[in-house]
C-alpha cells in the first residue's frame, strides 16, 4: 500500500510543531525520517496513526481517507509501534502478542487457531520463544521493544509505522528488529536516530528541521555533510565504508 502525507501542519498548544509536511511512501518501500531531538518527528507520526489530529492536510493509504477513517478499520492495514511503551496493567508476552490481532475481532469474539498460529509467529519472527509466558512488565526496556514490534507483526498489517523503533536496542538487536521490518516486505514510514542504519535499511528518507522538510532523496544521494550539519548542528564526515560498501559516518562537536 502507498502512503501519500499532503501539506500536513499539526499544532499543539497554538504552536505549529508540524509545518506544511508532504511525502509519499511508495507500495513495499521503507521510508526513514532523520532529524534533531523536538523537530516534530513523532508529532508527525502520530497525526498519520491518528493519535493526534492534524489542523491541516490529508493523509491517504491509498484510497483510505486516514483522517476521516474509524481508527479500528486503520489498524486493520496500519500497525503502530511508538517510542514509549510503558503499561499499567500486566499481561503475559503471549497475551500482549495476541492484542494485535483486536482489529481483526468482534467484540468478545474468542481466540480462534489462525489468531494463535499467528501469534506464535510474531513472537519466533522477534525472537521471544522463551519469553512467551513471562510478565510484560519485568522485561528490559529492549525485551518490551520487541514484544511491542511482536505485536504490529501480529496485527497483520499492510503498512507499519515506527518511531525509533531501536531505542533501548543492543547492537545485536537493532539490527535483528530492522532486517525483521525489512522482510515483512510492507509499507514502512520510520523515524530513525542512527544514520547509518537509516542508510543502510531505507530505501528513501526525508530530512526534518524545525517542523519543515528540508532535504528528501535515496540514501546516497541525500546524506551530505552539510545537510548532517545544519540537521544535527555537529561536524560530520561521510566516507564509504570499505567493507559494506554503505555509508558511515563520524561526529564532531
Ligand atoms: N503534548 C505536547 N505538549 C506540548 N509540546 C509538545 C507536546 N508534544 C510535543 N511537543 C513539542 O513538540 C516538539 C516536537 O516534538 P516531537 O516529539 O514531535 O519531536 P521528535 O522529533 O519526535 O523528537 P525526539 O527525537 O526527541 O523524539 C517538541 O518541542 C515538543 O516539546
Amino acid at each position: 500500500m502507498q502512503l501519500k502525507v499532503q501539506n500536513l501542519h499539526v499544532s499543539i498548544d497554538k504552536k505549529e510543531i508540524v509545518k506544511d509536511v508532504s511525502l509519499l511512501v511508495r507500495n513495499r518501500q521503507f521510508v526513514g525520517i532523520i532529524g534533531a531531538n523536538g523537530c516534530g518527528k513523532s508529532t508527525m507520526l502520530k497525526s498519520i496513526y491518528k493519535c493526534l489530529k492534524p489542523k491541516e492536510g490529508s493523509v491517504f493509504l491509498d484510497d483510505i481517507d486516514l483522517l476521516k477513517t474509524p481508527s479500528k478499520k486503520v489498524s486493520q492495514k496500519m500497525s503502530v509501534v511508538g517510542q514509549f511503551n510503558e503499561l499499567n496493567f500486566d499481561l503475559t508476552v503471549f497475551q500482549m502478542v495476541m492484542l494485535g490481532r483486536t482489529p481483526h475481532k468482534k467484540l468478545l469474539e474468542s481466540d480462534t487457531k489462525e489468531d494463535i498460529d499467528i501469534v506464535h509467529g510474531a513472537i519466533k519472527q522477534t525472537n521471544l520463544t522463551e519469553y512467551i509466558d513471562r510478565s510484560y512488565l519485568t522485561l528490559s526496556g529492549g525485551e518490551k521493544q520487541r514484544v511491542i514490534l511482536a505485536r504490529a507483526i501480529a496485527q497483520q498489517p499492510a503498512f507499519l509505522v515506527l518511531d525509533e523503533p531501536t531505542n533501548h536496542l543492543d547492537i545485536r538487536y537493532q539490527l535483528e528488529v530492522l532486517s525483521c521490518v525489512k522482510k515483512l516486505n510492507i509499507g514502512v514510514l520510520a523515524a530513525l536516530h542512527d544514520l547509518q542504519m537509516a542508510a543502510e535499511y531505507c530505501d528513501y528518507i526525508y530530512a526534518m528541521k524545525k517542523g519543515k522538510i528540508i532535504a528528501h532523496g535515496q540514501p546516497k544521494e541525500l546524506f551530505t555533510e552539510e545537510l548532517v550539519a545544519a540537521l544535527y548542528d555537529v561536524n560530520c564526515k561521510i566516507y564509504e565504508n570499505p567493507i559494506t560498501h554503505n555509508l558511515s559516518f563520524v561526529y564532531q562537536i
